[in-house]
């Protein structure tokens, strides 16, 4: 069918069709067409919304994703046909029902993520059937080749290039802020590229944003590595691993982070920057992604065997995911903490030991300091403000103010403090719970919104003694987490009925 072009703004790769036309065509929502422009042969799929009352017949509405395919101007006729559903649905098709992916079908299900072929559906079902069936470790070679065959990657042709990353699970866990400055201090080379919050309230890419802006190109990404050592930015800005950042925006909603995918997304973004050691954290304990030890030495295994199947050499530590790293959630908040530990700050020793000692990891891997002995350079390069400068030059190159202090970066105004209901022992902070009430006071979003620990598990409190405080930039926003906290009962402290089974007249 012939239909005239009406440029529409909306950010997906779809087209708008009179209800009247789709009729005509056999097509409906979610269904998709071939666009094609006659005069340039240029052809585009889409997928199809359609109306009544927003375009006449005759008229197609072009979104502005497919228009940077198809590049027609308003008023072009084009030609546009009912176009088969991709091979890729039935390969997700086939994970739902247990199967396992082929190398052919893994590159045909990324490439369609990257080329916005699936749709936001077809992809969170794509995630949920890996979530739910697993990948082995020959799909998530496959999808870890085929995540970085799909963008860009970086050539240093100084080495080591050192790298580092978290799977993530653990609230508070700011320490990119400091390895990757204090890494970069000892003279290697960091290209840290990070996520956004996937199942936490703030995820690397969201903290470093308050500092300085993180996207940035491949190009500039090595550029700036060059030039002053490491940087912290965005992966999904970058086009390193693009399907990577796809994937991740649905696994947010869902709080999930399947296995295979996870390993493969991590591991993509090493490769993709060339990274030749990595550390990779792993945070286990009850609420984290890995509840427990064993399961994360079998996980340190496979991210290890990743690495050797691609080249790079890999180490894990498992680390303490019970308790939130540090005192805060949210990224005002966490950048505050960081920051004021690069400052000079000893506290928190969580923060503070769990940076040093996987610092200390990649400077013997690279042969920085002796083995045994890395934890310690890397609190050498803390200590002297070696690392601080770092961190200024950091900022500095990638467009922030390196004059920046932590006591600068302040919480939102609103805030609220969540007090001990008697005297005891805290034996309970929940992680989960604790990111549900910074979420809901608008972390990551709002920057400044957040929660402040001021009694960890085993600290003794008094009845009325604040325990934690939320912050928020909204008031509605803090009036919200204020009511869901209520009931989601993040902070247990001994002796405290936590619920109440009234007498029941059995009948
Ligand atoms: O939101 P959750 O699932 O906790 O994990 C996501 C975070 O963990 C990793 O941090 P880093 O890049 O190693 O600093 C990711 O990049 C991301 O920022
Ligand atoms: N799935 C992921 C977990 C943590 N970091 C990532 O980049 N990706």
């Amino acid at each position: 069918m012939k239909l005239t072009v009406k440029l529409l703004d909306i950010a997906n790769r779809g087209v708008l069709l009179h209800s009247t036309d789709a009729r005509n065509m056999r097509v409906r929502d979610g269904d998709r067409v071939l666009v094609a422009d006659e005069a340039t042969g240029k052809t585009a799929q889409a997928h199809v919304d359609t109306t009544g009352s927003l375009i006449e017949p005759g008229v197609i509405g072009v979104y502005r994703p497919l228009n940077a395919t198809l590049a027609v101007d308003e008023g072009t006729v084009v030609v546009v046909r009912s176009a088969e559903r991709p091979a890729s649905l039935r390969h997700i098709k086939k994970k739902m029902d247990g199967g396992r992916f082929t190398k052919d079908e893994t590159v045909d299900i990324v490439r369609d993520i990257v080329d916005d072929i699936l749709s936001p559906g077809e992809i969170t079902a794509y995630v949920t059937a890996s979530y739910i069936n697993g990948l082995d470790m020959d799909e998530v070679e496959y999808l870890t080749r085929a995540t970085v065959e799909t963008g860009e990657r970086l050539h240093f042709t100084r080495h080591p290039i050192v790298d580092k990353h978290s799977i993530g699970g653990v609230p508070g866990n700011k320490i990119t802020l400091l390895i990757a400055p204090i890494i970069a201090a000892s003279g290697l080379l960091i290209p840290k590229t990070s996520s956004r919050a996937i199942t936490g309230a703030g995820g690397t890419a969201d903290l470093m944003e308050v500092l300085a802006p993180v996207s940035f190109t491949a190009t500039e990404v090595q550029q700036m590595t060059e030039k002053v050592g490491g940087v912290i930015v965005w992966g999904g800005a970058t086009n390193i691993a693009p399907a990577d950042d796809k994937i991740i925006t649905y696994e947010y909603p869902l709080r999930i982070d399947a296995r295979g995918q996870m390993i493969a997304s991590v591991m993509a973004k090493k490769f993709a920057v060339g990274a030749d050691l990595v550390v990779i954290d792993i945070p286990v304990g009850r609420n984290t992604k890995i509840p427990d030890p064993q399961e994360g030495r079998k996980l340190a295994r496979e991210f290890i065997e990743i690495g050797e199947r691609l080249g790079m050499r890999v180490e894990c530590a498992l680390s303490y995911g019970e308790s939130l790293v540090g005192h805060t959630i949210g990224p005002n908040l966490e950048v505050r903490e960081a920051l004021a530990v690069l400052e000079g700050a000893t506290e928190p020793s969580s923060l503070v030991q769990k940076s040093l000692s996987l610092s200390g990891i990649a400077l013997e891997m690279a042969g920085k300091a002796a083995q045994g002995q890395g934890y310690q350079a890397a609190a050498e390069l803390l200590r002297s403000g070696k690392a601080l400068e770092k961190m200024r030059q950091i900022i500095e190159i990638q467009g922030g103010d390196p004059t920046v202090k932590a006591e600068d970066i302040v919480p939102g105004e609103y805030r609220f403090d969540v007090r001990a209901p008697q005297d005891g022992y805290v034996i309970e902070l929940n992680n989960s719970a604790l990111v549900t009430l910074a979420r809901l006071a608008g972390s990551p979003y709002d920057h400044g919104a957040g929660l402040e620990i001021h009694a960890k598990k085993g600290t003794r409190v008094k009845k009325g003694d604040p325990i934690f405080t939320i912050y928020a930039e909204r008031e509605w926003r803090l009036e919200r987490a204020i009511e869901v906290g209520r009931t989601l009962m993040p902070v247990v402290v001994e002796g405290m009925v936590l619920e109440r089974i009234p007498h029941e007249r059995w009948v």
